[in-house]
């Protein structure tokens, strides 16, 4: 269930009933993601060196529409009936794909995992599981603990003083805080399994997420961040690559490739190419 933007605790869409009772929680819930998505972009840009404002007053919703969006998502776990076709090294749960936005806020429950991230080229990836997760192919997807500093088989309850009851956390870079960034900051690629020792455990678990997708306004021009530091990771590119651009690059090169007297891509254009690369003519999505 994807829910758009709320304006004064309302949602924009119909709402199905079992929602509409909380409709003024789930406003409240997206409201706190956009905070924290804030507080993050202004670390990003203490980081990149850029006025601390730089991305918060570009990503502010009361200045115009954004593309941000809050998803509820549901995983049967492979003793549903839903999932009786399931084939193991066949079968994932969502594949594997970067988000669209800015950043991603995932909200995940305890004991039940399934997230894989793949680690860039050439990390050493220790976590690596070729074992314990659905892997049909011989990439090296590396396993996200829900809960990191847990020790293994301690129960979930058994969280020790200091540890949050809940989960942290866990927050992705979008392809187009990508592309605005030249490739400094990467997207994440990702996917959603049914990882083999908890589904094969007496009581498979279901799964149940939460994700923010945190965008700009869509009339945000995607010119380059003022930032020396970018500005250095993309001459440091262009060296290696001997000048060429890599189209690559947060899906189009990055804003600083533009070509002079090209007008920068906006927030909404970057989406939508996003949108059709991956749906093709099917832009509803
Ligand atoms: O459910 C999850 O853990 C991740 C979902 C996801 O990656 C997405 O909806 O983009
Ligand atoms: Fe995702």
């Amino acid at each position: 269930m994807n829910f758009g933007e709320f304006q004064n605790g309302k949602a924009q869409q119909p709402l199905p009933q079992s929602l509409a009772t909380h409709e003024a929680e789930i406003a409240h819930f997206a409201d706190l993601c956009t905070r924290t998505c804030n507080r993050i972009l202004k670390l990003l840009a203490l980081g990149l060196e850029i006025p601390p404002d730089f991305f918060t007053t570009r990503h502010d919703p009361h200045q115009g529409p954004t593309g941000s969006i809050l998803r509820y998502l549901y995983y049967p776990s492979i003793s549903s009936p839903s999932t009786a076709t399931y084939k193991h090294d066949v079968d994932v749960r969502a594949g594997a794909h970067s988000d669209y936005g800015s950043i991603t806020l995932l909200f995940q429950r305890p004991g039940q995992p399934g997230l894989e991230i793949l680690p860039p080229a050439g990390t050493d990836n220790n976590n690596a599981s070729s074992s314990n997760s659905s892997d049909n192919n011989s990439t090296n997807w590396a396993p996200v603990p829900v809960q990191p500093n847990q020790q293994p088989g301690a129960a979930e309850e058994e969280s020790k003083e200091g540890e949050y009851a809940f989960p942290p956390i866990l927050v992705n870079i979008g392809d187009l805080l990508s592309y605005w960034t030249d490739g400094l900051l990467k997207s994440t690629v990702h996917r959603v399994v049914f990882p083999l020792l908890e589904q094969r455990a007496p009581s498979p678990q279901d799964r149940y997420s939460i994700v923010f997708f945190c965008h700009p306004r869509d009339t945000t021009e995607l010119v380059p961040v003022p930032s020396e530091v970018v500005a250095a990771y993309r001459r440091q590119r262009q060296m290696v690559q001997g000048g060429e651009g890599d189209e690559r690059v947060g899906f189009g090169g990055g804003a600083g490739a533009l070509q002079p007297g090209k007008r920068a891509l906006t927030a909404y254009e970057h989406l939508m190419s996003r949108l059709a690369a991956t749906y093709g003519e099917r832009k509803e999505a």
